[in-house]
Order: structure tokens, then sequence, then C-alpha cells
């Protein structure tokens, strides 16, 4: 992804509202993490954080985690093909054997589950115990993927294009500690 100045990234800044604050986010990374804890205690899983998105909000949520477990990362990214159909390229597959593993999934955002949905798929022909997906925000519209959950949901987000909190605005913002969305009448034609 190009860079972009500074003076553009400021002026997106000044256009975006802030649509769920970091008081109310960390609200909900502990929400999580008591719902993990209650779920995996003893269980001893494998985390796998989905790059690069999940890595913030996996960041917060592991140091409150009170079982024990192993982390690893997974990395996949859509892509609209020639067809405009979605497919995922596949960037980085771990290379730990997770036949008989618990294993969680930790992600930024289900937005239509492309991604969650194919890394469970791939994951699954491994023969895991369980595979389960944790996501800090679920964006609400009805064109999520067929036959697809996620198990552990932060909080929901409407329907816009959303940065901070792992979630990037061309490559950057994936910093910011709250969810933002450029102001409806500042969107560009
Ligand atoms: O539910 P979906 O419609 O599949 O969209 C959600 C996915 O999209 C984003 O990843 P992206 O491919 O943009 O890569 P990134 O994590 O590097 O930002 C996000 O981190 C999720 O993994
Ligand atoms: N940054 C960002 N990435 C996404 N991937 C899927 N939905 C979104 C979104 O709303 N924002």
């Amino acid at each position: 992804m190009s860079q972009i100045s500074n003076k553009e990234i400021e002026q997106t800044l000044r256009n975006s509202e802030c649509l769920i604050s970091s008081i109310e986010v960390a609200a909900a990374y502990e929400r999580l993490a008591a719902q993990l804890n209650l779920h995996y205690a003893g269980l001893n899983p494998i985390v796998m954080v989905v790059m690069n998105g999940g890595l913030i909000p996996a960041g917060q949520l592991l140091t409150h985690l009170t079982f024990y477990h192993r982390m690893h990362y997974i990395h996949a990214s859509r892509y609209r093909d020639n067809e405009g159909t979605n497919e995922l390229s596949w960037k980085f597959k771990p290379d730990v054997d997770i036949t008989g593993e618990h294993v969680l999934l930790v992600d930024d955002i289900f937005d239509e589950g492309i991604t969650l949905k194919a890394i469970v798929e791939e994951l699954k022909k491994e023969n895991p115990k369980s595979v389960d997906c944790c996501v800090l925000l679920n964006k609400v519209h009805d064109r999520k993927v067929d036959d697809f959950k996620v198990d552990f949901v932060g909080l929901d987000v409407d329907d816009r294009y959303v940065y901070g909190c792992g979630m990037d605005f061309h490559g950057y913002l994936r910093h910011l500690p709250g969810i933002y969305a450029i102001k409806e009448d500042k969107i560009p034609e």
C-alpha cells in the first residue's frame, strides 16, 4: 500500500467521526476476555491472530486472558479478482500442527465473513479439536456469507467503512484506540 501524506491523513481525521469510543472498546475487550476465560479454562488452546487487523485486538485481549495458551498468527487477505468475486490470498500459513488442538482465531472485524469462513474451512482440514472465532466488531448488514457464524463478538458496528483498533484507512490509523468512519457528507463521490 503506497504512502499518503500526513496532511491527507490529518484531513481524513478532521472529516471523520468517532463511532465507538476507546472507553467502550476497552470495556468490550474486558467482556470478551471474561467470556473466553470461561470457555477456555483448562483447554490449553492455540490463539491464532489473523494478521494484520487482528494484531491490535489480540494484543489487547491477550493481556486479560487467564488460561494457558500458545500464540501463532495466520495471514490471509481478501482481494477482488478480475470477475469481481472475492478471493482470499494466503500470505502466511503457520507450520504448527493443529491436529487435535483447540484453536481460537482472533480478528478485528466480521464484515461479510469471507475471510474467517475461508480460514476456518482451511484449518478444519487438519482436524483440530475445535476452531472458534473471536472478533472485536460485527458489522451489521445482511450480506454475510452463508452457513457461518463467529463465536465471540465484542460490539456491533454500523454498516460503514470503519478504521481504528486494527482496521486501516489506506494502510494507516490501525493504532487508534476507538472506532472511526468518514462523516457521511464528507465521503468523496
Ligand atoms: O468479513 P470480511 O468481509 O472477510 O472482512 C473482514 C476482514 O477484512 C479485513 O482484512 P483485510 O483483508 O482488509 O486485511 P488486513 O487485515 O491486512 O487489513 C479484516 O481484518 C478482516 O480480516
Ligand atoms: N479497515 C476496514 N477493513 C475492513 N475489512 C472489512 N470491513 C472493513 C472495514 O469496515 N474497515
